[in-house]
């Protein structure tokens, strides 16, 4: 970006742009005289007037006050939270235009920052990109003596009503309402984020696609149990809540979970299916947000994976043992490791459940467990990697290149750190083949991807 001694444009003051093109969060970006500003909400091919609110060295960005040529791409019917609620920053766009958005945001960032360039697919969507989430977590906040569960506000951290989030269910939303009326009437202390007191944090729902079950995870400050009362109430109305569990995070910082749970109620996991597959789900595991999405993906992963039964498969990063259990139908054998053991112990139940014999799951971190894996004499013919956002440590990527398998599935929620790795695995002898993205959190800017890579050189395993 170029760097400007006289700002072209002033703080406060209104200008009109032509947008031309969007970041990586999906802002409109124009420019004034070469100076780049970053409008969110305005899409590329539109003509708005903004009023500035940062003004930076080589960069401002501007609030939209007025569209005065609409792209074709404009969503007409937004929620009526679209100028306040942070979560939603592309659901101004139509569907179509949102999915292109994310392709073209995999494309270049694998460019930039990996120095790949490669056609990616176009990205997979939902049919109805509504009511897709499968878990929520909702700030408990109270004002005037009313409870309220909500999200941050835009630009702050005030908690705000979700007012029927489509992002949800309408069993979660009325749950929702009902939590706000019986915490209200029943007097529970919300947590104060200012002065740290207080006794009720956060509610977090998980709700199963398959069977509409719910868990709710109560997250409280101390580990005072005051909820009986509030399980009684909410049991006798919501039978199908079926786990009641409280989370105690005294932590000030803003980490929703702490570390430990207790159940108080109910079965203590909920059940859902992917393809064939049955998975019991603990509170403290991860499960893709979007049941439907993963299902999609995890079929690609076998695709890409390409087993004919005779295959060793490592799954790095595995959680419940999603895309371990996925391929262990069609290969040998298949090693999943995991960092958080109540995940493993998911796992290993749930190939117990599914009647799979051939999938080990271990507790570890990858970047111990591969390279000692690798130094014992051990290879695989793919490894699929999951990580979380921050990516794999370099020693799981040179683990992974030293271990020479025929194949790398890489899935990936966060581009920047995918195109850092994939330019390692790159230097380490392997091909980018396939690229692509799938629409896990629609209407927000965040995109999931799934890519496969193959050795080019002769050593590895074919
Ligand atoms: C994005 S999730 C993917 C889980 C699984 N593949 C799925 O699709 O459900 C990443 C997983 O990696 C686990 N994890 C995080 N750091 C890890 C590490 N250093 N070693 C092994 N697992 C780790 C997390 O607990 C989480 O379950």
């Amino acid at each position: 970006m170029q760097k400007h001694s006289v700002k072209p444009v002033e703080l406060n003051q209104e200008y009109t742009l032509v947008v031309n093109s969007h970041s990586h969060e999906g802002e409109g970006i124009g420019r004034i005289n070469n100076f780049a500003i970053f409008v969110p909400g305005a899409i590329p091919g539109e003509e708005v007037k903004v009023k500035i609110t940062e003004v930076k060295k080589s960069f401002a960005r501007g609030v939209l006050k007025e569209i005065i040529v609409a792209s074709k791409n404009r969503n007409q019917e937004n929620c009526t939270l679209i100028d306040t609620c942070g979560g939603c920053s592309l659901q101004h766009m139509n569907y179509d235009a949102q999915l292109e958005m994310k392709k073209e945001i995999v494309e270049s960032t694998l460019k930039k920052i990996g120095g790949i360039e490669i056609e990616v697919a176009p990205t997979i969507g939902m049919d109805e990109p509504v009511a897709y989430r499968n878990k929520g977590q909702f700030h408990v906040h109270k004002k005037d003596g009313q409870v309220t569960l909500g999200f941050y506000n835009k630009n702050s951290h005030d908690v705000m009503g979700t007012n029927n989030c489509s992002l949800f269910s309408e069993k979660i939303n009325e749950i929702v309402v009902f939590l706000e009326e019986i915490l209200t009437d029943e007097q529970i202390k919300v947590y104060n984020q200012k002065d740290k007191t207080g006794y009720l944090r956060n509610i977090v729902f998980r709700q199963s696609k398959e069977t509409n079950e719910i868990m709710l995870i109560f997250v409280t400050n101390n580990k005072a149990n005051k909820l009986n009362k509030i399980i009684s109430l909410i049991e006798e109305k919501f039978p199908e809540v079926t786990s009641f569990f409280q989370n105690i995070n005294p932590e000030p910082g803003p980490i929703i979970l702490g570390k430990e749970f207790k159940l108080l109620k109910g079965k203590g996991l909920i059940s859902d299916k992917l393809g064939s597959l049955d998975f019991a789900i603990s509170p403290e595991s991860f499960f893709q947000v979007n049941t439907e999405q993963a299902e999609k993906l995890y079929t690609k992963a076998l695709e890409y994976a390409g087993l004919t039964g005779t295959e060793t498969v490592v799954d790095a990063y595995c959680g419940i043992g999603t895309i371990s259990l996925f391929m262990a139908k069609h290969a040998k054998k298949v090693y999943g490791i995991e960092s958080v053991t109540r995940a493993t112990e998911d796992a290993k139940f749930n190939a117990i459940i599914n009647e799979v014999t051939n999938a080990e799951f271990i507790a570890a971190k990858i970047e111990k467990w591969l390279p000692k894996w690798v130094e014992e004499g051990n290879s695989a013919d793919v490894i699929v990697v999951d990580p979380p956002r921050k990516g794999c440590d370099q020693e799981t990527l040179q683990a992974m290149v030293e271990a020479k398998p025929g194949k790398i599935i890489y899935v990936s929620c966060n581009p920047s750190t995918l195109a850092r790795d994939l330019k390692f695995i790159v230097a380490g002898g392997y091909e980018v083949k396939k690229v692509q993205p799938v629409d896990m959190f629609p209407l927000t800017s965040h995109v999931e991807s799934i890519i496969l890579m193959t050795s080019s050189t002769s050593e590895a395993k074919k």
